[in-house]
């Protein structure tokens, strides 16, 4: 039974579903069929558990009838102490009956939640860089409070009443044969609440999808609020992020106070229509008695017994929205979840290829409409050398890099590392292969060489300490407080741009991979940290390739080749001598002294001024 009355996906291995159905199957796509199935032991043993319990529940009643019926009429009064003796010892046994049960669910809940927030996870971690620009941290942050909703099924009283649920049955079999008169009434009334959870049930359904989404925008603008504090406080421009934010709180709480009246409509009901049907049984039962079809015991036991049968079905009535929140929870999970991740490793152990990157007849565009950032792209870069890819603000440097580590798979074409075509590959393995250092990087919070660790596992103290120095991290590292002990905060506060950036470079400089990809490496670095990392670069591009994304004309400067994205989904490439005067009007890595461009900067400001 427990099956039909829990949401579909806690208890059906999960399907790809709608849009996702012609995608390649994920690993954690059955992942809330798992944690259920997983739970699923635990959860039957606490079902049987609750038929003793529910037996035990009855007990009062019979004891209230025995008292009437024997101890009160016949002045009994061993009858009564042995009653009251035995009363007390199953009601302790019932006490520990109960205790196993919450144990049992609350190991189910325990179950479910830790294989569907570590697939959630590993979901998130192991799929497509693009898919991941496509939903906010926000998002993933909901679905994990989602994992929670689906847990409290069997923690709530939700999943009490539905345990209880045979105590109605057996309830209604007691007052069959203490007070058959009465029974037509309880069966009535336990129709109409039946009829009125099924209603509600409905009825929350159908007004809970604009309360949900309005809940979940609100909940989406606070995180991001959250992670923007610090611009926002350096800017000073709260006062429009908190009048809209005013206004999405207002709307959600209006939803949110409609449904809950409607709600609170169904329990006070609830709880008037208990009344009711009580005062009916007694005035039922009353009659019965005066026209000796049942005892006086009898009226009393079936009354109590009548509230017992009732209980469950009620409390089903007003644990509705729990319910709905899980199955809803439920299936915005299982949609995510079946989603596709990146290949998995290949658990071979390839020999390192040759830094030899080669493009052939790359298309690339981010969404099916949008405009192609490359087209028919024929690049090969490498073995060995320091390579600069150079081109203005959104010309699509990034991109290519990303192309070329495979973190972005070619819409047409292919990409490959010496005889390895990348889209064979996983992220695992391509990472031993290329070492890619973005645009920004989050820091996690803890001590340095902590996180250092963390990041680059295998590697002792000593390589990782000549890591820093490589990237000119040590000298500032060892002038902190604690040295490489000292504790860093979320996303790297407590360092410069800077001194992050450069432990950024020690990370990639970790691994030895056989091409190093670094996106704009000198940005926010002094001229002297600039200088240092170019000898770096040099040092290293005689044996590995190196690509570097830079606006840096001294980086142009130093390197082998030079390639310019030109923003037309094109991709020109020479020499520095040829290039760097072309593009940037300099033979030499210095700037010019007074270019067109700073003279048209310099009259701006001017006239501005
Ligand atoms: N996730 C994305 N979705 C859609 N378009 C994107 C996405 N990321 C980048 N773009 C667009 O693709 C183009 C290339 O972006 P890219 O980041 O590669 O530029 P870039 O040359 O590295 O720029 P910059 O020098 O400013 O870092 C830009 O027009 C940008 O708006």
């Amino acid at each position: 039974m427990l099956k039909y009355l829990l949401p579909r996906q806690l208890v059906a291995p999960a399907t790809p579903a709608g849009e996702g159905a012609d995608a390649p199957a994920s690993p954690h796509a059955d992942a809330l069929g798992r944690a259920f199935g997983a739970a699923y032991p635990a959860v039957r043993q606490a079902a049987w558990w609750s038929v003793p319990i529910s037996l035990f529940g009855l007990l009062p009643s019979i004891f209230l009838l025995q008292v009437y019926d024997r101890v009160i009429y016949r002045s009994g009064t061993s009858t009564l102490w042995a009653l009251f003796s035995g009363i007390l010892f199953f009601l302790a046994i019932e006490f520990v009956l109960r205790r196993r049960r919450s144990r049992l669910l609350r190991d189910a809940g325990a179950t479910i939640d830790h294989g569907i927030s570590g697939a959630l996870l590993q979901s998130m971690l192991e799929r497509p860089l693009r898919a991941l620009e496509e939903r906010p941290a926000a998002a993933w942050f909901l679905l994990f409070r989602d994992v929670g909703a689906v847990r409290m099924t069997l923690s709530s009283g939700l999943a009490q009443a539905i345990f209880d649920l045979p105590m109605a049955l057996f309830a209604l079999v007691v007052i069959g044969i203490v007070a058959l008169p009465v029974l037509p009434v309880v069966v009535v009334f336990l129709g109409i609440m039946a009829f009125l959870a099924w209603w509600w049930a409905d009825e929350v359904r159908a007004g809970r999808v604009e309360e949900t989404e309005r809940s979940r925008s609100l909940e989406r603008m606070t995180a991001e609020i959250c992670a923007a504090r610090e611009t926002l406080k350096t800017q000073a421009n709260d006062g429009p992020t908190l009048a809209g934010w005013r206004q999405t709180y207002d709307r959600w709480l209006a939803e949110s106070f409609r449904k809950n009246g409607e709600i609170e409509t169904a329990r006070d009901g609830t709880t008037v229509l208990l009344t009711i049907f009580s005062t009916v049984v007694i005035t039922a039962g009353a009659l019965s008695v005066m026209q000796q079809w049942m005892t006086v015991g009898g009226l009393v036991a079936a009354n109590m017994l009548a509230m017992r049968a009732l209980q469950p079905v009620a409390g089903l009535v007003s644990n509705w929205r729990a319910l709905a929140t899980a199955a809803e929870a439920a299936s915005r999970l299982e949609k995510v979840l079946v989603e596709p991740v990146e290949r998995a490793p290949s658990g071979l152990n390839l020999p390192q290829p040759p830094g030899l990157v080669r493009l052939r007849d790359v298309d690339f565009r981010f969404h099916a409409q949008g405009r192609p950032v490359f087209e028919r792209l024929q690049l090969a870069i490498g073995p060995a050398g320091l390579h600069a890819v150079v081109g203005r603000n959104g010309a699509g440097k990034s991109t290519l890099v990303r192309l070329i580590c495979g973190l972005y798979a070619p819409t047409a074409g292919t990409v490959s590392l010496g005889e390895y075509d990348l889209a064979q590959f996983g992220r695992d393995d391509r990472a031993k292969w290329i070492s890619y250092l973005s645009q920004e990087v989050y820091w996690f919070a803890g001590e340095i060489i902590e996180t250092l660790r963390r990041c680059a596992p295998g590697h002792g103290d000593e390589q990782i300490v000549a890591a820093c120095k490589l990237a000119g991290a040590h000298d500032f590292v060892s002038r902190l407080p604690a040295g490489y002990r000292t504790r860093i905060g979320e996303g790297g506060t407590g360092l410069s741009v800077g001194e992050r950036r450069k432990l950024g470079l020690a990370l990639a400089f970790l691994r030895k991979p056989s091409v190093l990809v670094l996106d704009e490496p000198s940005n926010d670095l002094d001229f002297h940290s600039e200088r240092q990392l170019i000898n770096t670069l040099v040092a290293i591009a005689r044996t590995r390739t190196v690509i570097v994304v830079t606006h840096s004309l001294r980086m142009v400067a130093a390197a082998t080749h030079v390639y310019h994205v030109t923003g037309d989904g094109a991709v020109e490439q020479g020499a520095p001598a040829d290039m760097v005067p072309r593009l940037f009007g300099s033979r030499r890595g210095e700037p010019e002294p007074a270019t067109a461009a700073a003279a048209a900067v310099a009259s701006a400001s001017a006239s501005a001024a």
